[in-house]
């Protein structure tokens, strides 16, 4: 296992340039997510870490090796580094033994290396009594892990994920995420991680590398970046955000301000780095769904409002309903034990430290 460190990192297909040089690392032993929408360029950044994509500029090194700089790169075979994919790429026409052994064969390891090393790989992902089946012969989540075991049996010094969970049902992806990460800490496997699902990037990683158009947006701990989102696309693409254009007005504190959105005043408590509660001018507030409460109707203080229900759905232990308050409509998720009626006007509190104020 090692460390990888990308440094100033280009991928161009001629002049499309798909990655733009971005630097990040990766700590021994870390799971980190390569998060972004579509395009964003985060499959090619895994991929050229895995040598399968060319680079175009910048480093790659593991360790203390060098696995690609100025457009040189290691081939994919001399990287130490293994992948598992999203379409599992398990060979059919080989038992489940086979598969997993390949890696070792390669390596020309002794057949009782090999017998060793495939039984326990096959018991960490769950499939012992399974060595002598055909990839036929396997359910989708049986070929997952088959893929995983083909990927750890071999010890890599870093293991690459292309959205590995994403073709399978939802019960099953929900199983298999936790499955996953329990291996990976129980193995300390340093792992990088693709995936658009960013329930998954927060639930499985130490780290999640926020990705758009090529370039890193933000980068830190799940909790970093749902509480301090740097900008309006990492507020939206992260947990249920209403983003509201705001302007500061007055400054309650260097940690809060009170806010003017459209027909009210509200004090915010909680700003995005770069952001100072001392300045004024126009920015935007950040709400999250659930951090808007009901609250008795005689309650009074700050951030307390009238809201009129104007939507509302049913999502089992909550309900999802748009209040207005003031002139802004925001999307609220309110316990669904004393759910409100459309046209009721309800008493709410959004609490001041969950009010995140981002630049516009
Ligand atoms: N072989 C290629 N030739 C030309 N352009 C490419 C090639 N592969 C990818 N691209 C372009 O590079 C950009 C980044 O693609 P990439 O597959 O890395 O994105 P992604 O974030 O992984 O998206 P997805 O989640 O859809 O796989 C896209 O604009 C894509 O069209």
């Amino acid at each position: 296992m090692a460390k990888l460190k990308v440094e100033d990192l280009v991928v161009a297909y001629g002049a499309v340039i798909a990655v733009r040089d971005i630097s990040f690392t990766v700590e021994d032993g870390e799971f980190v997510s390569l998060l972004g929408p579509s395009g964003c360029g985060k499959t090619t950044t895994l991929r050229c870490i895995a040598g399968l994509e060319g680079s175009s500029g910048g480093t790659i090194r593991l360790g203390e090796a060098i696995m690609a700089a100025d457009g040189r790169d290691v081939p994919p075979d001399k990287r130490g580094i293994n992948m598992v994919f999203q379409s599992y790429a398990v060979w059919p026409h080989m038992s489940v033994f086979e598969n997993v052994a390949y890696g070792l064969r390669i390596r020309r390891e002794t057949s009782a290396d090999i017998e060793r090393k495939v039984g326990e790989a096959l018991k960490i992902v769950g499939l012992d009594g399974f060595a002598g089946r055909y990839g036929t012969e396997l359910s989708g989540g049986q070929q997952q892990r088959v893929a995983l075991a083909r990927a750890v049996v071999t010890s890599p010094r870093l293991l690459l994920f292309d959205e590995p969970l994403s073709n399978l049902d939802a019960g099953l992806r929900d199983r298999m995420r936790f499955e996953l990460v329990e291996l990976q800490r129980r193995l300390g496997q340093t792992s990088l991680y693709v995936t658009h699902d960013q329930s998954e990037a927060m639930l499985m990683s130490d780290r999640i590398i926020l990705m758009k158009d090529g370039r890193i947006m933000q980068s830190g701990t799940p909790r970093d970046l749902y509480e301090r989102p740097a900008s309006r696309f990492a507020a939206e693409f992260i947990g249920n955000a209403n983003i509201v254009e705001a302007s500061v007005i007055r400054s309650a504190g260097d940690r809060s301000a009170q806010v003017s959105l459209p027909g009210g005043v509200i004090v915010a408590g909680h700003f995005s780095r770069g952001q100072d509660a001392r300045a004024s001018g126009p920015v935007l507030a950040c709400i999250r769904a659930e951090s808007i409460s009901r609250i008795r109707d005689d309650e009074t203080g700050a951030n307390c409002f009238d809201a009129r229900v104007e939507t509302l759905g049913f999502l089992g232990p909550l309900v999802t309903c748009s209040l207005l308050l003031g002139e802004v409509t925001l999307r609220a998720e309110l316990p669904a034990r004393r759910p409100p009626v459309i046209g009721d006007t309800i008493r709410v509190r959004i609490e001041p430290d969950d009010v995140i104020i981002i630049p516009e």
